[in-house]
């Protein structure tokens, strides 16, 4: 301190107690008269390094040339605030700091008081929030995720990103300073108020769902998270976007598999479910009605049998068009599955009649709609189909129920023939339930082999021969007796049972004939087996295979076995039933038309068919014998027969004149009830063993 202010002690004591760093001058030469303690400490230097010595010489000073600026700005104005610089300490550190200088009098000399405020921290700290706002904004453009800047208050948008330009379309310069709502971001602006209000209550959204539209018009569904940010001194709200439009659309299209057939796209069995409730609701609040109608096509199974599966699919899609195009918007068409679908009727107004009389003209128009000819892949098919119809209160007040008595109803029209429709009626349920029994019998009958063959012997009348046999299956009930297959064959056959079924019938019959050819010593040239097949067990990919392995392990020669087929079956499918025939031929199985005369008995038909034997069906021989028309019907057929040097036989002979009438025409070939009905094994042999002998002991009873 110089002596010459040393006498203003109040000034020197408060000088020298300051916290911040001081540095007394005096103005008239620049020399420095005192530095404070605080200057010492902060810069580092002594007393004796600065003070006698020109400003303009202290080494603190890092620029000479902000020195003079500093000092001139003060000498004119009398004072300077915050003048930014760095000082020089001892050690050769610049230290940033923020000056204050003033002119003051100390003693009566005009001097220059310059106070330096250490701003290190807060140049480091400027630094670092240069540098983290540096971060943010490299962030911010290349983050993945598309990401907004809104002005807090103003809502108005600040920044966009490179991902949200490239998601939106939009630019940065088309939608700064612009409100989302002012550029139509919003595909329901109507949901902004309460979106915001959540944003300001929780300071915060995470994974709002909203949906956006883009700047060439598509919407986007998205997740959208917003958080409220200081960056520098403005408040803003910065929103990331996650689009989970894909995501949206995967779930939607698993949630429509999920309720919708794959097929046809119709509602499936729980979305209709659904719909039925929800209208016994509705029909309830406003006294209306609605009414199910279960659908199936008849017989459907031929066209998936003959024409192929893809053929049965495009005859179930256009069948679902059709029930489509005739009902109203609000009704439903549903698929069940397989060629089951049902129509729910809404809607309906009036009495109990007047809804049944609704419901009924609509079924009939879709009983319409279905019969009209179709093309299906080249194909000209005509179906028909048979409905059932319950009725809401009626006949039932839950989905459940109006399901099941639609059902039983469709049942009572299918019992009665098809291609028709029927209301339900309480008493179809005991049919229902007779057939379910019936079914359920049968499935334990095969597991617990209740099932044998009888066999009706088929007799050459010129010698009264035995040339072959009828295998006809019978069913050992266990309460009921023997069972013929009038009463249970059709439920093997609906219900599938029929494969199982038959292919124990071909085992069994090939191990008969074994053992007519071992142990009755039968010629295998004089006799054969016929057994009747089912179509659907003619339809199996691998019959032929079947057929083979059984002839195979029972060892008997091919020729042995005879395979009875209806027209009906082959005209089905024509070509993969000439085929199998041809490779069952080919191993030597024999062939016989059954129930020859009762479906097309076409000759360009029976021409392609490697068929060795026509069965004249027993409905024409029961009035042959009357001269009228069944009588012409046979000699049609034997001569039929003869021109394509077929084999014939007679079924459902029962007396001598039918016989006699037979024989005149040249058919000698029959079976029927005048020689035996069909009979158990034990009783046949005594037909053949010895073949002769028992002819002569049937005759003679
Ligand atoms: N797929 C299979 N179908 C079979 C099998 N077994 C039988 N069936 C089919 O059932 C139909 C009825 O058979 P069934 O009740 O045994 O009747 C046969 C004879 O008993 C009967 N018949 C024989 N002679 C006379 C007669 O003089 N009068 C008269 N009223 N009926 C008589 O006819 C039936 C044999 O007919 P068909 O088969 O046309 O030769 C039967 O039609 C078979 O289709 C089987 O194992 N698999």
């Amino acid at each position: 301190m110089s002596s010459r202010i040393a006498s203003d002690e109040g000034f020197i004591t408060l000088f020298h107690r300051l916290p911040i760093a001081c540095i007394l001058t005096r103005v008239s030469d620049n020399e420095v008269l005192a530095i404070n303690p605080a200057f010492e400490q902060l810069f580092g230097w002594r007393a004796e390094d600065i003070i006698s010595h020109s400003s303009a010489d202290i080494p603190a000073w890092s620029s000479q040339q902000q020195r003079e600026q500093l000092l001139e700005t003060v000498n004119r104005e009398g004072r300077i605030d915050q003048f930014e610089t760095r000082f020089r300490c001892r050690d050769g550190e610049l230290k940033p700091c923020l000056l204050y200088a003033e002119l003051i009098d100390v003693s009566g000399q005009a001097c220059r008081l310059l106070m330096a405020h250490d701003i290190s921290d807060r140049i480091t700290s400027e630094h670092a929030l240069k540098r983290s706002e540096a971060k943010f904004a490299a962030l911010f453009q290349d983050s993945p995720e598309p990401y907004m800047l809104f002005e807090k208050q103003s809502a108005q948008i600040a920044e966009i990103n490179r991902s949200f330009t490239e998601l939106f379309g939009y630019q940065a310069a088309d939608i700064v300073g612009k409100t989302a709502l002012e550029i139509g971001l919003w595909r329901h602006p109507e949901k902004r108020p309460a979106t915001i209000a959540k944003l300001l209550r929780d300071n915060r959204l995470r994974n709002e769902p909203i949906d956006f539209v883009t700047q060439d018009g598509h919407v986007l569904h998205c997740e959208a998270s917003s958080n409220f940010i200081l960056i520098g001194d403005e408040r803003r709200t910065l929103t990331s976007l996650k689009d989970v439009t894909e995501q949206k659309q995967v779930e939607a299209r698993i949630k429509h598999q999920a309720f919708h057939d794959a097929l046809t796209d119709l509602p499936n069995r729980l979305l209709l479910h659904d719909r039925i409730h929800q209208h016994l609701a509705l029909g309830e609040r406003h006294g209306l009605s609605c009414a199910l109608l279960f659908f199936d096509l008849d017989h459907f199974k031929r066209i998936n049998d003959s024409l192929g599966h893809s053929c049965g699919d495009a005859v179930l899609q256009e069948v679902s068009q059709r029930l489509l195009g005739r009902v109203r918007r609000a009704d439903t068409v549903a698929r069940l599955g397989g060629d089951e679908f049902v129509v729910l009727l809404t809607g309906l107004k009036g009495d109990h009649p007047q809804v049944a009389e609704q419901a009924r003209l609509s079924a009939e128009q879709l009983l319409h709609a279905v019969a009209a000819p179709m093309t299906i892949k080249g194909h000209n098919l005509q179906l028909s189909c048979s409905i059932g119809i319950a009725l809401a209160s009626q006949h039932g007040d839950t989905p459940e129920d109006l399901l099941k008595h639609a059902d039983t109803a469709l049942y009572g029209v299918k019992a009665n023939g098809r291609n028709s429709i029927a209301f339900f009626e309480p008493q179809m349920q005991i049919v229902v339930s007779q057939r379910l029994q019936l079914e359920t019998e049968l499935r334990q009958a095969l597991v617990e082999q209740q099932f044998c063959l009888h066999y009706q012997p088929q007799i050459d009348a010129r010698g009264q021969r035995v040339i072959g046999a009828e295998a006809l299956l019978r069913w050992q009930h266990p309460d009921k007796g023997l069972i013929g297959p009038g009463t249970f064959m059709h439920v093997l056959e609906e219900s599938g049972m029929i494969l199982q079924a038959g292919h124990w019938v071909l085992l069994q019959a090939c191990h008969f004939i074994a053992r007519l050819l071992g142990e009755c010593k039968l010629a295998p040239d004089s006799f054969s087996l016929s057994v009747n097949i089912s179509p659907r067990q003619f339809r199996q990919s691998d019959f032929v295979a079947q057929v083979d392995a059984a002839v195979r392990e029972s060892g008997i020669p091919a020729n042995c076995l005879k395979l009875e087929i209806t027209e009906s079956m082959v005209i089905q499918n024509i070509k993969d039933t000439v085929s199998k025939m041809h490779e069952l031929r080919a191993m030597g199985i024999r062939f016989a038309i059954d129930d020859f005369g009762t479906g097309y008995s076409s000759l360009s038909y029976l021409k392609r068919l490697p068929v060795d034997l026509l069965k004249i069906d027993q409905s024409f021989i029961h009035d042959c014998a009357q001269e009228g028309n069944d009588a012409e019907i046979v000699r049609a057929i034997i001569a039929m027969a003869r021109s394509l040097k077929l084999e014939l036989i007679a079924e459902g002979v029962e007396t001598a004149e039918q016989l006699a009438f037979l024989q005149q025409q040249d058919c000698h070939a029959y079976q029927g009830y005048l020689f035996s009905p069909a009979v158990a094994e034990e009783p046949f042999l005594q037909f053949i063993l010895p073949a002769q002998s028992n002819i002569d002991a049937h005759e003679s009873r």
